[in-house]
């Protein structure tokens, strides 16, 4: 087994012209911490919208645990074991906490979701619906096992924030506070025991003391061995859970390596200075 999990090679998205993303390469390895900064519009969440299947890309390969993904759709990468977290924060409003983690859970479901595959054959589509149809209805003994392994995973998710999730586990979640919308949302990734854990700005909107609390769970996780992809503005965060860091500007990549490295390096600190607005004040060193 190679220690590389992720392999991104020669990476391109344009937008009518555009190269939001213009031939990057790079690596994550099994168990690394490796975050993408960068300028607004450098291309960071593009990159990640690439990783996860959300975009297709116009040039360049994706690989994960050695299998191409970058010709498959975002179900089937969640399904090859990426999860993600999106800038802005992705719930169910009308749904509770404890069911927007099981709707993440759904494309693990084996007994409660028979004949999938016929799902896609046009003639024949009815005959998972019926079959889910009885199982919901009357259930059979690996409906049921399999249910409780699903409230197993939604219950040790809830235990992860107990603090902030567990008091809240069957309210909607538009009665959450921003703070616990992005818990819930990184623990419906977390439910899919990913390989690779994509977190776009999960401190976004975050007060410090919010912030601190998402880098200790954070260092829990790298701690547990997750291997984890991230994008993330605030530096005093990424510099210290990152085992390396990716600098992007202009699409491009101008600088990678260990975070001591990219906080001296001349390109990044101009690349910065020209736009500290754009990176809400915060110096690089
Ligand atoms: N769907 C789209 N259509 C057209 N242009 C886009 C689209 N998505 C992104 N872009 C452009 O691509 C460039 C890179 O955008 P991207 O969102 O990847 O940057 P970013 O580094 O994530 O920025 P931020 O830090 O503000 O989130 C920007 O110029 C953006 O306007």
């Amino acid at each position: 087994m190679s220690d590389v999990l992720l392999d991104v090679r020669d990476l391109e998205r344009h937008f009518e012209g555009l190269a939001a993303v213009d031939g990057i390469s790079f690596t994550v390895g099994r168990g690394e911490v490796v975050s993408i900064i960068g300028p607004n519009g450098s291309g960071k969440t593009t990159t990640l919208n690439l990783v996860t299947g959300a975009l297709r890309p116009n040039g360049g390969t994706i690989a994960l645990d050695g299998e191409r993904i970058d010709r498959a759709d975002s179900a089937k990468i969640a399904e090859h074991g990426i999860a993600r977290t999106f800038q802005n924060g992705r719930v169910f409003a009308t749904l509770s906490v404890a069911d927007n983690i099981e709707v993440g859970l759904h494309s693990t479901l084996r007994a409660n979701r028979p004949f999938r595959r016929l799902s896609n054959l046009f003639l024949l589509r009815w005959v998972p619906l019926l079959a889910e149809l009885y199982i919901a209805i009357v259930g059979t003994p690996a409906s049921r096992r399999e249910q409780r392994r699903i409230d197993e995973v939604i219950a040790a998710e809830i235990d992860r924030f107990e603090a902030r999730l567990g008091p809240r586990r069957d309210d909607p979640a538009y009665s959450l506070s921003y703070a616990n919308r992005r818990r819930t949302e990184i623990a419906r990734a977390l439910a899919l025991d990913p390989k690779l854990l994509v977190l776009d700005e999960p401190t976004a909107g975050m007060n410090q003391s919010e912030t601190a609390e998402v880098l200790q769970q954070l260092l829990e996780l790298k701690a547990a061995g997750q291997t984890i992809l991230l994008v993330e503005h605030k530096l005093d965060l990424v510099m210290t859970v990152s085992d390396r860091v990716i600098v992007m500007d202009g699409g491009r990549i101008i600088a990678q390596g260990r975070p001591e490295e990219v906080r001296r390096d001349t390109a990044v600190v101009e690349a910065y200075l020209g736009r500290r607005r754009g990176l809400g004040g915060v110096d690089l060193v």
